[in-house]
């Protein structure tokens, strides 16, 4: 018996000559309208899915392949007597190949200012109930959704006659991988617009961007997936110019320095070194910016990922060619300065479009047998929020610093200290156990610089013991959330060595 093939597509790139391959090799073809059309007008012959159903395309095309006659061709076991039976009692006849890619809906919904009825309206029921029909039943039909896969499922009909089993099984993985992931977006879609923020279940999904060389660490293995509808500031979708395949680590630490220069409008550069900032600093151009981020630290930079956030231009090039970095991403390069740094096999050049966005990104963080959902602490201070708590208001240099820290202290882990001076970070104390730890550590780094610098803590002082150590290195003022039932100690430490304390209200914990 001839062989069938039902074709219905969206996308309609690479269907004519794929069609035109399957006639050649015998197979009856049905389609639906728009796809018809194409074909028709291409001279290849098809039959339209209405001579197949007996039924007109109704509702605007709502209705056209939800029908036994399509369904039952595309489920029979073709091995089972009662199955066969029950088609030749109902005239319906077996469909062995289909090919279905969906209404566009992720595309539709990534435009801007989609209405909801566009959405909606973008939702494929016809083509995902008959993907699933064809892949339950692969052991009988061949199923394809991707127009990438067209030239090698002709190959293997010229070879075989039909795919192997093994082949059909894969292919029908990826058509339930494929309406999983259409069906999340729609999910996702939906659950924003009801304003659910809590639903009983949480469903995204990932594309394959990068198969990693190896984890964290050499044995384990890992891949990189990145977020469909994610944001393009971000490393997931960052154009590399040159140098060796991101690893794992590179992928996290370049992550990290991008979201601490997103903090900055004026020239800023950030160095980072396992996903902490080592140096940052700031200037009224990005050669000073860098050149006060590398006399932060400019020993840990070795090594490190370095982001800036405006085009990197010869002079910077220069300075930045003389360290060992894993990385640079900036806004771009100038042709200058790309041929400096292009010279070195080792060094990653990666560019991302440096613009904000207000879409929310939610944070998600494995633990073992769940995950924690969170909104991104996209939190901003604004000056209103500032509380001057000491007899002593501010320098401006004094604010200026302070602000800095602010910044960087966001994205330090927990807990964290960070010195500063108007420029540039001096000191950083990451992930300590006690805080006075973490402000040890940032105070030794600091060492004489810390005179006359700010101090910032992510979060409040459970006692004054942290002022304390802040006095004694030199520091003037200090920047903190506030909020501990012993704030008052704090305060009254800081008043009694000369020291201006400001509070925020808002806490930057990282863990
Ligand atoms: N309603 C149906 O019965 C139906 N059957 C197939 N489709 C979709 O219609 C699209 C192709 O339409 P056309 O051939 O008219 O351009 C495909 O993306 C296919 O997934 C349908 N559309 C939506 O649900």
């Amino acid at each position: 018996m001839k062989k069938r093939a039902l074709i219905s597509v969206s996308d309609k790139s690479g269907v004519i000559e794929f069609a035109k391959e399957l006639k050649t090799l015998g197979y009856d073809i049905i389609s639906t309208g728009g796809t018809k059309k194409l074909l028709l007008e291409n001279d290849v012959d098809v039959m339209g899915v209405e001579e197949v159903t007996g039924f007109p395309e109704i509702l605007e095309g709502r209705v056209k392949t939800l029908h036994p006659n399509i369904h039952g061709g595309l489920l029979a076991k073709r091995g089972e007597e009662s199955h066969l039976r029950q088609m030749e009692e109902q005239g319906i006849e077996g469909i062995d190949l289909v090919c279905v890619n969906l209404y566009p809906f992720q595309q539709t919904i990534a435009k801007p200012n989609v209405s909801v009825e566009e959405a909606i309206e973008n939702i494929d029921i016809g083509g995902p109930t008959m993907l699933r029909a064809a892949a339950k039943n692969h052991q009988y039909v061949t199923v394809v959704v991707d127009a990438l896969d067209y030239d090698e499922i002709i190959a293997e009909l010229k070879l075989h006659g039909e795919p192997s089993l093994e082949k059909r099984r894969k292919l029908a993985a990826k058509v339930f991988r494929h309406t999983a992931a259409y069906d999340s977006f729609i999910a996702e879609y939906m659950t924003d617009v009801s304003g659910e923020e809590n639903p009983e279940r949480f469903t995204r999904t990932y594309e394959l961007k990068q198969t990693l060389r190896y984890g964290e660490n050499p044995h384990q293995q890992a891949s990189f997936y990145r977020a469909p509808l994610g944001s393009e500031f971000s490393v997931a979708m960052a154009r590399q110019l040159h140098g060796k395949e991101l690893s794992y680590n590179n992928i996290n630490d370049a992550n990290a320095a991008l979201q601490i220069v997103k903090e900055f409008t004026e020239p800023a550069a950030v160095a980072v070194k396992h996903m902490n900032p080592c140096g940052v600093g700031v200037g009224s151009t990005i050669n000073e910016a860098f050149s006060k981020a590398y006399e932060a630290d400019s020993t840990s930079i070795f090594g490190g990922i370095v982001a800036l956030n405006r085009m990197v231009d010869e002079d910077t090039a220069k300075q930045l060619h003389e360290i060992f970095l894993e990385i640079v991403i900036a806004p771009a390069f100038s042709d200058e300065a790309f041929e400096i740094l292009s010279g070195k096999k080792n060094i990653r050049l990666l560019t991302v479009p440096f613009e904000t966005t207000n879409k929310i990104e939610r944070k998600l963080t494995t633990v073992e047998g769940g995950l924690l959902v969170q909104a991104d602490d996209t939190f901003t201070l604004d000056d209103a929020d500032l509380r001057v708590v000491t007899k002593r208001e501010p320098t401006e240099a004094e604010w200026d610093a302070m602000k800095l820290g602010w910044k960087v202290v966001k994205h330090v882990k927990s807990n964290a200290i960070v010195v500063t001076d108007a420029h540039m970070t001096v000191g950083v104390g990451a992930g300590q156990m006690n805080r006075v730890g973490a402000a040890n550590i940032a105070l030794e780094q600091a060492g004489v610089k810390a005179k006359g610098a700010a101090m910032a803590s992510d979060a409040f002082f459970p006692m004054d013991d942290t002022v304390e150590a802040a006095a004694k290195a030199g520091i003037t003022a200090i920047i903190q959330p506030g909020g501990s039932i012993r704030d008052e100690d704090s305060i009254k430490k800081a008043d009694q060595y000369g020291i201006t304390m400001v509070m925020t209200g808002i806490r930057h914990f990282k863990h």
